[in-house]
């Protein structure tokens, strides 16, 4: 399978598996993640995704340049039809990390972008690379690499194609950890266990709040987020939320 899929309490464990072309993304690799994806947003069980690449040296590195498909249509029609190819698939209320373990390059890189939290192991390296192959960073790249880490380590990105190493990620706030390859997995799995533990509703009426509060002006966010407060408020998880926390146990949440 070029990507697999595994789904363990409540977490679903995304893994891009084409090792021997660093993880990247032919025809049926983005076919399975566009069904993966629809199974995450819709599938109650999963309250959480963790997107990996398999092996040691790469997340992924964009585009299968070696069995990118000709064009079958004029570029109207797909762009009408689909927009973005992958990403649009990515967007939900349900978190996903991007576990990055080795090269996040091109389109690699705008799919960690396009997660919530981003840990790499400590041998990972970013870029956006595509004008050094006579392309754009046309998964969101040039809009959300700006937004993501400052506008002049962004333009040195974009324009040059230059890597930066994981120190470097983590100086400029592209990713939030740095450890030991052998660790990553485990960091992942810890993170996305603290979420699925945590209110589903709850969780998603958050990044709810801060993905879509982050473009708002600060007045309009906080009103929005108390709307999405009091829609939290009538919840049965968050009476039980309070109601276990005076009884001294573990919360038993229904996504309810
Ligand atoms: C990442 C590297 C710097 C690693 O170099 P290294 O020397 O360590 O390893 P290699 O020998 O180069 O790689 C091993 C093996 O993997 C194959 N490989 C690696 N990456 C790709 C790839 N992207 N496509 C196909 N094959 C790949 C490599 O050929 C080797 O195979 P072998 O010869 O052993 O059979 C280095 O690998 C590197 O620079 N890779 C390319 C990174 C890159 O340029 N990525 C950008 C691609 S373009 C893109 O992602 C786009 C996304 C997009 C935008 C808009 C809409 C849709 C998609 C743009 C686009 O598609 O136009």
């Amino acid at each position: 399978m070029p990507v697999m899929l595994e789904v363990s309490n409540h977490v679903a464990y995304v893994t891009l598996n084409r090792p021997e072309a660093m993880n990247s993304l032919d025809p049926e690799s983005t076919a399975d993640l566009t069904e993966i994806w629809a199974r995450v947003r819709t599938d109650p069980d999963i309250r959480v995704a963790v997107l990996t690449g398999a092996g040691e040296k790469a997340f992924c590195t964009g585009t299968d340049m070696k069995k990118a498909p000709t064009p079958t249509e004029c570029m109207a029609a797909t762009y009408l039809r689909d927009g973005q190819p992958i990403l649009p698939h990515m967007k939900m209320w349900k978190p996903i990390i991007a576990a990055i373990n080795g090269y996040a390059v091109g389109g690699g890189l705008e799919m960690a972008l396009a997660c919530d939290l981003r840990i790499a192991s400590s041998n990972a390296k970013f870029g956006l690379t595509e004008v050094k192959v006579a392309s754009l960073a046309g998964l969101n790249g040039t809009q959300a690499l700006p937004r993501a880490v400052p506008q002049a380590v962004a333009m040195k990105m974009l324009l040059t194609g230059e890597m930066i190493t994981a120190d470097e990620a983590l100086r400029y706030g592209l990713v939030s950890d740095v450890v030991e390859p052998s660790g990553l997995a485990d960091l992942a799995k810890s993170y996305a266990e603290k979420i699925a533990s945590a209110a589903p509703l709850s969780v998603q009426a958050t990044k709810q709040a801060a993905i879509l509060g982050k473009d708002m002006p600060l007045e309009h966010g906080i009103l929005y987020s108390h709307l999405l407060w009091g829609v939290l408020r009538d919840t049965e998880d968050r009476k039980e939320g309070f109601k276990a926390f005076g009884e001294r146990r573990a919360p038993e949440f229904r996504g309810a």
